[in-house]
């Protein structure tokens, strides 16, 4: 039997031992997988303890039986699932008892994702979605997530889609009937119009894209500045850990370093490098530039420099906001100089104003309270694309308008590749290969 018709199954809950484990199973066997594990098939949708055997009627388990009965199921085929105890070998017999039933294997990476995606129970999005609230680990992250799983950015790139098809239909009509007396005025200055105002909704959509990004993947905030300005202690400061190696020697950190951490709810990465400075030795060098390399690639710098000497304001490749810091504030007090903050990573000093500016600069960087957001680079092309296609058939007055529709046409292609309506079997193998086993 091919592959894609073969029921699956998969451990869907997390590592083991655990209180509970939820084993699911979804295809053409999934019932009959269900009455030979507990005797008979309960009613769809209502949870029932069953004691569990295997078919020589050894008892496995008692836990609980669920099925949903296809389409109304998660991936539109039946679906069963068991929650058993979640230990080791509980679970191993049973996946090794469903393993023996005719036309059942275990499911790949996302596989029952991808069958409700097939299945039309989710778009594209949604199911990137679902994959981002799985892996979400700050409340931000989580909130992004939802509003794509729970179909927030799909229905907005249908509903612009719909506009563009029938914009579309009506320059086709307006063509069709060109020849004719009878056809009342021009369609043309109501479609533009709206083209027009589409144009702007999806630029602004556009340019949300960045904070997106950065709400998914993390803010990338590098800390730089010269030897001994105290670079690695504000990591750990901020860690809270002793992540970096700190000495009173200047050229200690060589390597970039990171910490991933949680501010209000969004997921900052936070990088050490090595100081800045003029050197022959070899592999200084090299830190240096690594350094400046993770500063060109990102998000926010932290211009560190004690208390008196200068803090550094470009970086080469860098066009983002440098704020400067003033370190060993408990050394040198508030001596003036030109810094947008003083700290002491020893006494703690500024350290909460630092966390005040890192957020009021990721509140800068969202334009509106929705985060029906893109999210990912695939968005943010699709997404360019479709806009390009867009302004081209506004702007080519001169071209025949079966050309400006042609370029309509375009761009709700873009955007139908954004949500998987239009072809993206490409895409698939790399967008499940993201996914757990069991979802
Ligand atoms: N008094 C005081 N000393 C500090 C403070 N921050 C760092 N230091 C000291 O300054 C020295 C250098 O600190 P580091 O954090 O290693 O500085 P760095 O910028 O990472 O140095 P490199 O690795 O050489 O680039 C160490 O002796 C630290 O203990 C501070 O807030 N107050």
């Amino acid at each position: 039997m091919n592959a894609a018709n073969q029921t699956i199954y998969a451990l869907s809950s997390g590592s083991l031992p655990a209180g509970v484990a939820v084993i699911r199973i979804s295809g053409k066997q999934a019932m009959a997988a269900v009455e030979s594990l507990v005797g008979s098939v309960p009613a769809p949708r209502h949870a029932v303890l069953k004691t569990i055997r295997t078919r020589n009627g050894l008892i496995l388990d008692r836990g609980l039986v669920l099925t949903f009965a296809g389409p109304a199921s998660f991936t539109g085929e039946d679906c069963a699932e068991i929650h058993v105890h979640g230990g080791k070998a509980v679970v191993a017999s049973l996946l090794a008892e469903i393993a023996t039933f005719e036309d059942c294997r275990l499911a790949e990476h996302g596989e029952f994702s991808r069958r409700a995606l097939e299945n039309g129970k989710m778009d594209l999005v949604e199911v990137e979605g679902l994959a981002d609230l799985i892996s979400a680990e700050t409340e931000m992250q989580r909130r992004l997530a939802m509003e794509h799983a729970a179909g927030g950015l799909s229905d907005l790139y249908e509903n612009w889609a719909d506009r563009l098809t029938r914009a579309r239909a009506l320059i086709e009509a307006e063509l069709d009937f060109a020849d004719e007396d009878d056809v009342p005025g021009s369609v043309s200055d109501l479609v533009w119009a709206d083209m027009e105002r589409l144009h702007s909704e999806l630029a602004t959509h556009l340019s949300g894209a960045d904070f997106g990004e950065i709400v998914r993947d993390g803010l990338r905030i590098v800390i730089a500045g010269p030897p001994n300005a105290g670079k690695s202690s504000l990591l750990n400061a901020l860690a809270k850990r002793e992540v970096a190696i700190v000495t009173d020697i200047a050229g200690t950190t060589r390597d970039v370093l990171h910490v991933d951490l949680n501010i209000e709810g969004y997921a900052v990465r936070l990088y050490d490098t090595a100081g800045l400075r003029e050197t022959d030795e070899i592999v200084e060098r090299e830190g240096i530039r690594r350094a400046l390399k993770t500063v060109a690639d990102a998000d926010m710098v932290l211009s560190l420099a004690e208390i008196g000497e200068p803090a550094q304001t470009d970086f080469v490749g860098f066009t983002g906001k440098v704020f400067k810091l003033g370190t060993k504030a408990d050394v040198h007090g508030t001596a003036p100089g030109d810094y947008d903050l003083l700290i002491s990573s020893t006494s703690g000093a500024g350290l909460k104003e630092l966390h005040q500016l890192i957020i009021k600069d990721l509140q800068d960087r969202s334009s509106s309270l929705s985060l029906a957001l893109p999210s990912r680079l695939r968005h943010r092309v699709l997404l360019t694309e479709s806009l390009g296609a867009l302004s081209a058939a506004i702007e080519s007055e001169s071209l025949g308008l079966d050309i400006r529709a042609e370029q309509l046409r375009l761009s709700a292609n873009s955007l139908g590749r954004i949500t998987g309506r239009v072809d993206v079997e490409d895409l698939l193998d790399v967008i499940f290969s993201e996914f757990c086993i069991g979802k």
